[in-house]
């Protein structure tokens, strides 16, 4: 099979220094063939000019957000850098700092042409420690920018006290206990092996999982994560239909959703994502002879219930199920 060229998706709020990392990624890897892709809000596309060293090409996307008028362009984009001819070894997308990342997830996960030949590795969230606050107190779009990462990056850790960095930690991890963190200062190169995060393979979800507490909910504003472990077979076709529902009618609210599943007639973990309104579905490791099958589901979204999700799960459990 092809190769497939790995994509990590860089977000963060206005200013949180996402070009500076892209090109602190760069030098980290000199031997990696990087192709970028720039999203920039306004007519002009500045942050391409600010990336350096970059042998492969920077290709633009300019005067609209990737995240919706762009996504389309996005797929142009995707071809013609197929077509170049270069030899690529990973993507990076900057998506502009006002962009949910999900959406452009989304076009990585659920377009066949696109995940035929595209892997998504990890969406990286970049999160000024000093503007934290403002930035998730004034703009709900950092909140869910920080919701959708998988590893979080606190930047511009040398103009913070190492009280203040500690408080934002704690903050972050609380919208989203999924996450894997790391922070860096001014022109550091982070440590983190960041283009291999996997953070989309069924053996990484499921190692995420559990550094997840059982059953419990964080809230924060009014975004809020809820975690649920329980006991029982799943009925596959009940949910298909639950998690068709979600995707397709809730991905507004739904900023996240991770789901490790003891199915019905599977010897293995059934891992499903859901990444907007699409969702990606993975066969993982085999259920060990000692080890409690127990499903395990992490949902990160807006002014989301917890009663009404309790009562879902319990109707897509086989009818000869035990109930945790
Ligand atoms: N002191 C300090 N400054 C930083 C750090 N990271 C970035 N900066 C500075 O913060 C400013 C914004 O950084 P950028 O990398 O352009 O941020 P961005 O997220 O790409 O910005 P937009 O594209 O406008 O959203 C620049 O002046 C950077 O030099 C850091 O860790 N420490």
């Amino acid at each position: 099979m092809e190769k497939k060229i790995g994509v990590t998706i860089l977000t963060g709020f206005l200013g949180a220094g996402k070009t500076t990392f892209l090109n602190n990624l760069i030098q980290k890897y000199p031997n990696t063939k990087f192709a970028v892709i720039e999203n920039e809000f306004g007519e002009v596309n500045i942050d391409s000019d600010l990336v350096v060293d970059n042998q492969e090409g920077v290709f633009e996307l300019s005067n609209g957000c990737i995240c919706c008028n762009l996504n389309g362009e996005l797929r142009e984009v995707l071809r013609n850098l197929l077509n170049c001819g270069k030899d690529i070894d990973h993507l990076i997308v900057e998506t502009t700092g006002i962009a949910e990342p999900d959406g452009v997830a989304a076009a990585f996960v659920g377009d066949p042409g696109i995940s035929r030949l595209f892997e998504i590795n990890a969406t990286i969230g970049l999160i000024d420690v000093q503007n934290f606050e403002f930035a998730i107190n004034n703009h709900p779009v950092a909140m869910k920018q920080i919701s959708f990462s998988d590893y979080l990056v606190f930047t511009k850790c040398d103009l913070a006290t190492e009280e203040e960095i500690k408080k934002v930690k704690f903050q972050a991890k609380f919208i989203n206990p999924l996450a894997q963190v790391g922070q860096v200062s001014k022109g550091e190169v982070i440590e983190k092996d960041v283009i291999n995060l996997k953070a989309y393979s069924a053996e990484k979800v499921i190692e995420r999982a559990s550094f997840v507490a059982h059953d419990h909910n964080h809230q924060h504003g009014d975004v809020v994560s809820h975690s649920f472990t329980f006991k029982g077979l799943v009925d596959p076709v009940k949910l298909e239909m639950w998690l068709s529902v979600l995707f397709n009618l809730q991905f507004e609210v739904i900023y996240r959703f991770k789901g490790i599943f003891n199915i019905k007639g599977e010897d293995h973990k059934v891992v499903i994502q859901g990444v907007r309104n699409e969702s990606k579905i993975e066969i993982g490791s085999l259920w060990e002879g000692h080890e409690e099958r127990l499903n395990r589901i992490v949902i990160i979204g807006k002014s989301i219930k917890r009663a009404p999700i309790e009562k879902k799960i319990k109707s897509i459990l086989a009818p000869d199920s035990v109930v945790l």
